[in-house]
């Protein structure tokens, strides 16, 4: 299964070749590919049905491709991601956080980012059940991991707080708590501004800098809101009807011909576009 790799280039984190994924009659993904380059924060953009979440389901081995195949440049080497049993994705260093969030309602945020963590397990079942000294260790290092994290995104006040009494902003940032308590490379945001208001979405867009400047994690998003993807994309893939329209800076891809196309049809800068304050959708062909 886990066959020799060439390794990627030195500056490469992942890399997409020709990706196809059909859904019954519809191409879904058309021969899509792409480099994300390590340390850089690359967006997803694209109208409606672009084929945005499907390439980053991809990634997280939720789907598996048509055709096509994904390199990834792992701790151990480069693996062929699209041949890893999805249960691998996390101890390969690939984290995510979802469109709607995934926590549990009933428990603290620090139980929350706790419980994350151990998806990045370090000892087997029986260490744990008998609570060996190298448990022990593990415990005390997925701890102090969470209660760095909750110092770095700020979430210090709301530590012993149930998620069920958090705002939705909040709530918010303790998913990316989690998926950083897993100590990644590779950080998938799917539409991290999604029903925030502009407040929030500024403050999400200074995390997304922090982590990729201070902890040096490359990040992959899908986002819609145009003001968040300038501010915080090194480089932007635009995507319609499966197929990649352009890639290069945020600048250069709002401004390609194609890319307003496809998201209008009419304006020649869809930078000046933001989703409306409260509302889940963004920007939308
Ligand atoms: N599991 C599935 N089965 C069948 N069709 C699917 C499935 N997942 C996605 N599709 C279809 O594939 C196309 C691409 O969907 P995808 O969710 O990737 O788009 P998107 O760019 O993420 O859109 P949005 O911005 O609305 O989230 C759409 O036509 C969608 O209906």
């Amino acid at each position: 299964m886990n066959q020799p790799n060439a390794p990627l280039p030195a500056d490469v984190l992942l890399r997409a070749q020709s990706l196809s994924v059909r859904f019954g009659g519809l191409l879904a993904v058309n021969d899509v590919s792409f480099d994300v380059r390590r340390g850089e924060v690359f967006t997803l953009i694209g109208p409606n049905g672009a084929g945005k979440t499907t390439v980053f389901n991809l990634i997280s081995r939720i789907y598996a491709p048509t055709s096509g195949s994904i390199a990834y440049a792992g701790p151990a080497g480069t693996v062929t991601l699209t041949e890893q049993p999805p249960h691998r994705v996390a101890g390969l260093g690939i984290a995510r956080t979802f469109q709607n969030i995934e926590l549990f309602e009933h428990a603290s945020v620090l139980h929350n980012l706790l419980i994350g963590r151990h998806t990045r397990r370090e000892t087997g079942l029986w260490a744990d059940m008998l609570f060996t000294p190298r448990a022990r260790a593990a415990e005390i290092r997925a701890r102090e991991k969470a209660e760095a994290v909750i110092d770095f995104l700020e979430l210090q006040h709301y530590r012993d707080t149930l998620i069920a009494g958090l705002p939705y902003g909040v709530r918010k940032v303790v998913e990316l708590a989690r998926a950083l308590c897993t100590e990644p490379q590779l950080l998938l945001l799917d539409e991290p501004s999604s029903g925030l208001n502009v407040e929030e979405t500024d403050d999400m867009a200074f995390w997304i800098q922090d982590i990729r400047d201070e902890l040096g994690i490359t990040v992959l998003m899908v986002e819609h809101d145009m003001s968040l993807v300038s501010r915080v994309s090194d480089r932007v893939l635009a995507m319609n009807q499966g197929q990649v329209l352009a890639t290069g800076t945020p600048h250069e891809v709002q401004t390609h011909p194609g890319v307003v196309e496809a998201y209008l049809g009419t304006i020649d800068d869809v930078s000046s576009l933001r989703r409306p304050e409260g509302s889940a959708v963004g920007v939308r062909a």
